[in-house]
């Protein structure tokens, strides 16, 4: 078998979040958000983590890794201004040799470990796989003056998470092939969408939840106090 690294996104802004520190550093249960995250990968387990942190943000991430992670190589990168920069910095720190990368935010505290193993196998069946829930709402789109356009079918309409797992040369394939465009999208399987190359959709769990407005906060305590 091939080798698999994690590629943990967390080099984003906290806006929606409304806080002056970065979200992935809030205190969950005892540990940061992002050592959640950590510790899912930690277990599959996997052959190496890569976390990507705003560049100014290396020494806080530092610090919580050696108070909280001792014992798992985590190497740390600095990031870009968008997610898809992020990602693609993530993927140049990786060995071209390695056969599969699990992109995670690590804005997404709750992962189970089962369901990145059950994202691996289907990735490497299909060659990319994402984990998602089917949409619960009824999803409309806004037209003109905030007026209703259409009303999607939600039988066919999910709701996606991370991680999303590809096999890295497709994954370096599709951001190579945005970079080129500009093409602006808030996650990575987008990108292979565009290559025509399938994504398998995994059914996931709703309490995947990725921490982006302070309510999730409270949610995420509740999910793991339950848990
Ligand atoms: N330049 C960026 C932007 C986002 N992310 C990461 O991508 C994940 C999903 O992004 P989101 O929740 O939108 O995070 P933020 O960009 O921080 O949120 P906001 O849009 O509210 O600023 C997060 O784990 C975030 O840290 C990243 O690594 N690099
Ligand atoms: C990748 C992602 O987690 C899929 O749900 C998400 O799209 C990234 O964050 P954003 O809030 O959409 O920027």
């Amino acid at each position: 078998m091939g080798s698999i690294y994690a590629l943990v996104a967390a080099a984003g802004r906290s806006t929606r979040m409304g806080v002056d520190v970065n979200k992935q550093l809030l205190e969950l249960a005892g540990r940061p958000v992002v050592v959640h995250a950590l510790q899912a990968l930690a277990a599959v387990p996997l052959d190496g983590i890569i976390l990507v942190v705003a560049p100014g943000e290396k020494e806080n991430f530092h610090q919580v890794l050696n108070k909280f992670m001792q014992g798992t190589q985590i190497k740390v990168i600095s990031g870009g201004d968008s997610r898809r920069d992020s990602v693609m910095l993530g993927l140049r720190a990786l060995p071209s040799t390695a056969e599969l990368v699990v992109v995670h935010d690590g804005a997404r505290p709750l992962i189970k470990p089962e369901r990145i193993r059950e994202t691996i196998r289907q990735a490497r069946h299909w060659g990319a796989a994402t984990l998602a829930v089917p949409a619960k709402d009824t999803i409309k789109v806004a037209g003109e003056e905030g007026l209703v356009r259409e009303t999607l079918l939600r039988d066919k309409l999910w709701q996606v998470q991370t991680p999303q797992v590809f096999k890295y040369q497709l994954l370096v394939e599709a951001h190579r092939v945005a970079a080129v465009d500009g093409y602006s999208v808030t996650d990575d399987a987008s990108l292979v969408e565009r290559l025509d190359h399938p994504v398998k959709l995994v059914r996931g769990d709703y309490t995947n939840i990725k921490i982006t407005t302070p309510e999730d906060m409270v949610l995420a305590r509740a999910l793991l106090r339950e848990a």
